[in-house]
């Protein structure tokens, strides 16, 4: 499988049948006569974990934003499960199934934990009880922390309170924007992992990110964006492997990502390891719930 950037080979090693979510050529902007998207395409299949890294300014937060309705798309379409979704509203989306994680201020501080999971589900309170026990399920903290304001918490624990409210209404895509944006290294591995968990637990991901590597590790494909255009795009490893990409992109020395990859595998085994012990102890984190 190569990377590249025409064609059907634009979408190298998605897997066959329908994408679950797609856009196609789409072109969008905030200013008039101004397109920051200029042509963008994306595939996310089912249970996919799909990134989209490139340099600054590189149009990967507009993307997101296009996907969900908070820019408008002025050319090209966008689809959900085969459906055209092209400039619907968001709370119209966050319905059909699609959910977001801005970058910044994405949860209410002076609210609960609790609460604040409450207005993830404002469109279908009935279902609070269950959903959060599915929610708990994945980050067992969240149960336990309940009752505290999410004001108190550390900005890791607020990106996985603002994740958790968009899983809230179950959605079939989850939409990331720089989930690891402003924090420390230890921290930032945390989000990524619980970016894998939440997408191991069934719902398909986009993940923007501007830490191209560690997001290229945990995907299954990406898109290289530059300019509002794709640059590259291929499964993840494989863009890490690409010379191009790294000269470009990456911003290393080839011999810095293969040591970067040793250092996942590592963790991954590590990872594998932890889940089963958990499993062998009847855990609710035993692979086939939800993983971690
Ligand atoms: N609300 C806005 N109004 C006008 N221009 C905007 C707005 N938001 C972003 N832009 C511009 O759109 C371009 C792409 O921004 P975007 O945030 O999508 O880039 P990005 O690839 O996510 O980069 P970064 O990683 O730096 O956030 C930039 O030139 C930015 O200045």
């Amino acid at each position: 499988m190569t990377t590249s950037t025409s064609g059907s080979a634009l979408h190298a090693g998605a897997p066959p049948g329908r994408p679950i979510l797609e856009a196609r050529e789409l072109v969008a902007g905030y200013l008039p006569g101004v397109n920051i998207l200029n042509s963008c395409n994306l595939e996310v299949h089912p249970g996919e974990l799909v990134g989209i890294i490139g340099p600054n300014g590189a149009g990967k937060s507009t993307m997101l934003k296009a996907l969900f309705g908070l820019v408008k798309v002025r050319s090209g379409t966008v689809l959900l499960d085969g459906e055209d979704i092209t400039n619907e509203r968001a709370d119209t989306l966050v319905r059909r199934g699609i959910g977001y994680v801005p970058q910044n201020n994405n949860v209410f501080p002076s609210l609960t934990i609790e609460e604040n999971l409450q207005m993830g589900l404002y469109q279908d309170p009935r279902r609070f009880i269950e959903r959060f026990a599915a929610i708990v399920d994945i980050f067992p903290t969240l149960g336990d922390r309940r009752r505290q304001r999410a004001g108190s918490l550390s900005g890791g624990e607020r990106q996985m309170v603002a994740m958790a409210r968009a899983l809230m209404m179950d959605p079939k895509v989850l939409l990331l924007d720089e989930p690891s944006a402003g924090l420390s290294p230890v921290r930032a591995d945390e989000a990524f992992i619980r970016t894998r968990k939440i997408n191991r637990s069934g719902v398909s991901v986009v993940i923007v990110e501007q830490n191209a590597r560690r997001c290229l590790q945990i995907c299954d494909r990406a898109y290289v964006l530059d300019q509002g255009a794709n640059a590259y795009s291929g499964p993840g490893r494989k863009l890490m492997d690409d010379p191009k990409v790294i000269e470009l992109y990456l911003g290393t020395l080839a011999a810095d990502v293969e040591q970067a990859q040793r250092g996942v595998e590592e963790a991954d085994k590590g990872e594998r390891a932890d889940k089963g012990e958990r499993a062998g102890k009847g855990d609710d984190d035993a692979p086939g719930a939800h993983v971690g």
